[in-house]
């Protein structure tokens, strides 16, 4: 199964410059989806992971069904203003804007492994952000599971010496 058959380019979107890889497609599949997550699976069985955290909205898309799949808890990270509990937040930019995401305090227990999940990688700065929370709620960065890395973006780079696996690369 080749997973590039099913992203589709979408130029200038949202904005003049940005080449869109658009992920509906795949997800129209449920066969190339089912697979994508099984990969993900397999990828970070070494990793020793604890929980599962992703960032909305794109990132629970898959990073909710890998966390059913491997029997582990989900911690959603959200754009500002939307969990009701004690919040760790952070403001990022990334590559077509800027914004604030938040994560419960508690959902991250100290010392825990964490695979941070997310559908694609471009600049870094939304992944980054995320590894910040983490670590602000005394979690571990086990590593980050991707389903598409943009590597001419330079995300790799700004994401330094965490452990990154992606499926897709562009
Ligand atoms: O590497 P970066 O330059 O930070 O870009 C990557 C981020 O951009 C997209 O999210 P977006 O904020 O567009 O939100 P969405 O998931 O709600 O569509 C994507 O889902 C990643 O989270
Ligand atoms: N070029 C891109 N395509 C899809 N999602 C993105 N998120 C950030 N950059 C993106």
């Amino acid at each position: 199964m080749n997973l590039k058959d099913y992203i589709r380019d979408i130029p200038d979107f949202p904005q003049p410059g940005i080449l869109f890889r658009d992920i509906t497609p795949l997800l129209k599949s449920p066969e190339a989806f089912n697979y994508a997550i099984e990969q993900m699976s397999q990828k970070c069985q070494n990793l020793q992971v604890d929980a599962i955290v992703a960032v909305e909205s794109r990132g629970f898309i898959f990073g909710a069904p890998l966390a059913c799949q491997m029997g582990k808890p989900f911690i959603p990270v959200r754009k500002e203003g939307k969990l009701p509990g004690e919040t760790v937040s952070v403001a990022y930019t990334l590559e077509y804007g800027s914004n604030v995401m938040e994560m419960h305090l508690a959902d991250v227990n100290e010392g825990d492994r964490v695979l941070i999940v997310d559908d694609v990688l471009a600049t870094g700065g939304t992944l980054l952000a995320t590894t910040e929370l983490v670590e602000k709620a005394g979690g571990q960065v086990a590593g980050i599971g991707l389903l598409i890395e943009l590597e001419g973006l330079g995300g790799r780079n700004v994401l330094g010496h965490y452990d990154i696996f992606s499926l897709i690369q562009y």
